[in-house]
């Protein structure tokens, strides 16, 4: 399956919800929708997923040789923004129920209830009425429900909220598996720290606009506007000589061994590390690359000044 999204635009009443968005989907792997409160994440979602239409633009699904303007139905799993199981029914219930709906014959709901309500340490409260369950534990539910008929794509609408981390961290390990077994997962989160070492792919909106989309390099090369160094000697050097270098924003510890820098993003590196070398016995040398976290925020404070002032 092949997603692409071509300056894609939806409006409600006076807001541009989704403007120009343009990013395409490959089989296999992970994308991530990030941006802030109303971005435009879900908006973008209900369209991919044929719950609304674009006002303009275009979404092109090839799957199995067709074509088509939105995820056909029975080739995804979605799980919503709001969700929707049974209150007063059991977990077993809700499950069955969605098995049925999806057209999954009896054994085969049986079979992957036992699978999902197991990895997701479920099974001994498979009786118990949803409502029972702690909001961490529903979502589990919630995803279980979602992936019971095992679609070769899903859909994810913050899969990590509710979950406490220890259940955030499962659910990572969980799509991770989907992914090694070549299920395609497109999902919006706000766990910058968790998406970072999740995703293969990133789109990063603010706004309804995209502010920069791809691997994690290519966001980097996008948004960072200076790289970090960290550097350390064996012994106390003398700040003089490393003042003369190439570096902003110099800060030692109170030993005078370990040190850290911004440098330019296209400085050669190789050539400073010589310099800082013939300044002492150096021990380390690396490049500190800034946590998605940090330039996420810088580039979404930018952005919306950037809209603030064009609006
Ligand atoms: N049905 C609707 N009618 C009117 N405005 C809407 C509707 N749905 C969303 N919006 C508005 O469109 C903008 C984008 O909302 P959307 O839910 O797509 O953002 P989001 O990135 O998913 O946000 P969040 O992270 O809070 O879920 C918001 O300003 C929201 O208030």
């Amino acid at each position: 399956m092949h997603i692409e999204i071509s300056n894609l635009v939806k409006e409600y009443a006076t807001l541009r919800a989704v403007n120009q968005v343009s990013f395409s989907v490959n089989d296999g792997g992970i994308i991530a929708l990030l941006g802030p409160n109303g971005a435009g994440k879900s908006s973008l979602v209900r369209m991919l997923v044929g719950l609304t239409e674009p006002d303009s633009g275009e979404i092109r699904v090839e799957s199995e040789g067709k074509s088509y303007p939105h995820l056909p139905d029975g080739s995804f799993g979605y799980l919503p923004e709001d969700r929707g199981l049974y209150q007063d029914r059991t977990l077993k219930q809700n499950l069955i129920y969605i098995g049925q709906l999806r057209g999954l014959e009896k054994a085969e709901i049986e079979r992957q209830l036992d699978h999902w309500l197991q990895r997701f340490e479920l099974t001994e409260r498979a009786n118990e009425h949803l409502k029972q369950l702690s909001k961490g534990n529903q979502q589990k539910i919630q995803l279980i429900a979602t992936l019971l008929h095992r679609p070769p794509m899903v859909i994810l609408d913050e899969p990590f909220s509710g979950l406490d981390p220890v259940n955030q961290e499962h659910v990572l390990t969980v799509l991770k598996e989907l992914k090694a077994e070549g299920v395609t997962i497109l999902l919006s989160a706000h766990q910058m720290d968790l998406v970072e070492r999740l995703a293969d792919e990133f789109v990063l909106m603010n706004c309804g606009e995209v502010i920069a989309k791809g691997s994690l390099d290519a966001i980097h090369n996008q948004l960072a506007d200076r790289q970090q160094i960290h550097f350390s000697f064996s012994r106390q050097v003398e700040t003089g000589a490393l003042q003369s270098l190439a570096l902003d924003n110099l800060q030692s510890n109170a030993a005078g061994t370990h040190f850290e820098a911004d440098v330019d993003l296209n400085a050669p590196l190789d050539e400073l590390l010589k310099q800082v070398a013939a300044c002492g016995p150096l021990q380390e040398f690396r490049r500190h690359r800034k946590p998605l976290h940090d330039l996420y925020l810088s580039a979404v404070r930018s952005s919306t000044a950037t809209q603030e002032i064009r609006s």
